[in-house]
């Protein structure tokens, strides 16, 4: 059998206790085969002495691209931000420039433990190759708006989500799974959404979509229709289980309630919500209520790195600060909302350690002042672990990076061409 041996570590167990133990891959079906003390007479090692394994981070909400616009435009609010400064420059995105993008998004993810993310832009064929090429899994999807659109224009994108969905579900054995994606309730108007979501469910494809961002993008939906926008959502049937949307930062207790019963995932971006000043998400009530809550970092302009380590820390500190509680958003929760959370809320296999889950992997090095001493290391993962503290990576039984070298992409090629794309996009813009 063509196995891999992660050997000599702790392992992280979906129960977030933490044992020493090995893993056994299967590198053929990239499943884990068993966990224990083994002595394998493996294909391939993975030395994991003095480092613990955990199930690989799930990146749920992202816009991989966007790393060629970190640093562009900061310190405004998202409204002013989208329209003044990142709607303008992508609109001068070649498909070249979203495939550079992505390769730096997903080599940064890869060299910080992320094994698979959700995406939502557009030239996603660009971002289909780059998750084939580099070996992660990921949901993506076409971003829809459809206002400012004549409805010719309005229709032509709802149908190339639609497409893109179609045509990309499946593809790269398996790893590349794909979503509709209207950007959100205010940009997309009620009869596209309600056809994006009819035509989605009927081929078993999930709805993508930003809510309940900002005050700026509810109160207009509670005037217009007097109802709250996660009820909107529901109205047009894109409120079911296999749907999540981003952020719900102002979300009431109804609306809880009606993701808690749909079953529709919740994707919590807290830095991004900080940077952009959006608001704090009531995140400790939501996991009250049973919602499936999973992490993201959103694009690279509004964060600005794709490092999970960072977001559960900042999930961790601004939902104590929501619910003026210390004891809410535990070290537990916010690992188990960046590794099960994140899988389940969109859909994707993984972010489990056990036998039969999904090999998607990463070993994190203990060895670091900042990680010393190793007292509780699932407050370690929560609270002081950095994404660059990430030794080994494995998607889908496949090693990645190796002792901190990214195995399936070459980084200083991948850094260079997003150098290059964003020199030349900002001279064009
Ligand atoms: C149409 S593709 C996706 C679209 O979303 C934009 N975007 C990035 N971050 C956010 C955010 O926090 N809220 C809403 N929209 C966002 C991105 O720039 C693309 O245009
Ligand atoms: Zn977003």
């Amino acid at each position: 059998m063509n196995t891999l041996h992660i050997a000599g570590g702790q392992v992280l167990r979906p129960d977030m206790t933490v044992e020493s133990a090995d893993v056994l891959v299967d590198r053929d079906e990239g499943t884990i085969l068993e966990t224990g003390t083994l002595d394998a007479d493996a294909t391939e090692t993975l030395d994991a002495e003095g480092c613990l394994v955990m199930p690989g981070l799930v990146n749920a909400h992202c816009h991989a691209a966007m790393t060629l616009l970190r640093g562009y435009a900061d310190d405004k609010p998202l409204g002013a931000w989208l329209q003044e400064d990142i709607w303008p420059a992508e609109a001068a995105l070649t498909p070249e420039d979203v495939r550079a993008g992505t390769e730096l998004g997903i080599l940064e993810m890869i060299k910080s433990g992320t094994t698979a993310f959700a995406d939502m832009y557009f030239e996603v064929p660009e971002v289909a190759a780059a998750v084939e090429e580099s070996g992660v899994r990921a949901r993506i999807g076409h971003g829809v708006v459809t206002i400012g659109k004549d409805d010719e224009a309005a229709w032509a994108d709802a149908d190339e989500s639609l497409d893109i969905a179609r045509e990309f579900d499946g593809a790269a054995d398996g790893r590349i799974r794909t979503a509709v994606m209207p950007h959100s309730l205010t940009t997309v108007g009620e009869e596209y959404l309600h056809e994006l979501a009819a035509e989605a469910h009927d081929d078993g494809i999930p709805v993508h979509y930003h809510a309940n961002e900002t005050t700026d993008e509810v109160e207009p939906i509670v005037e217009e229709r007097d109802e709250r926008p996660l009820a909107y959502a529901k109205s047009v049937g894109m409120l079911t289980e296999s749907d999540f949307v981003a952020h719900g930062v102002h979300t009431d207790g109804e609306e809880i309630e009606l993701l808690a019963e749909a079953g529709t995932g919740v994707v919590h971006c807290p830095a991004s919500n900080m940077k952009l000043a959006s608001g704090m998400a009531p995140i400790q009530d939501m996991l009250d209520a049973g919602v499936t809550v999973g992490l993201g970092t959103d694009g690279a302009a509004s964060n600005n790195d794709l490092d999970l380590f960072d977001e559960m820390r900042d999930a961790a500190m601004l939902g104590k600060l929501a619910s003026d509680d210390a004891s809410a958003v535990a070290a537990p929760d916010v690992v188990r909302m960046a590794t099960a959370g994140s899988a389940d809320a969109i859909g994707l296999p993984g972010g489990r350690l056990e036998a039969g889950a999904v090999a998607d992997i990463a070993v994190v090095d203990l060895d670091a002042p900042h990680l010393t001493p190793a007292n509780n290391l699932v407050s370690h993962l929560a609270y002081a672990t950095r994404g660059s503290d990430v030794r080994h990576t494995v998607c889908d039984g496949q090693v990645l990076m190796r002792d901190r070298e990214v195995l399936t992409l070459d980084e200083e090629t991948v850094k260079a061409r997003a150098r290059t794309a964003a020199a030349d996009l900002f001279e064009r813009v």
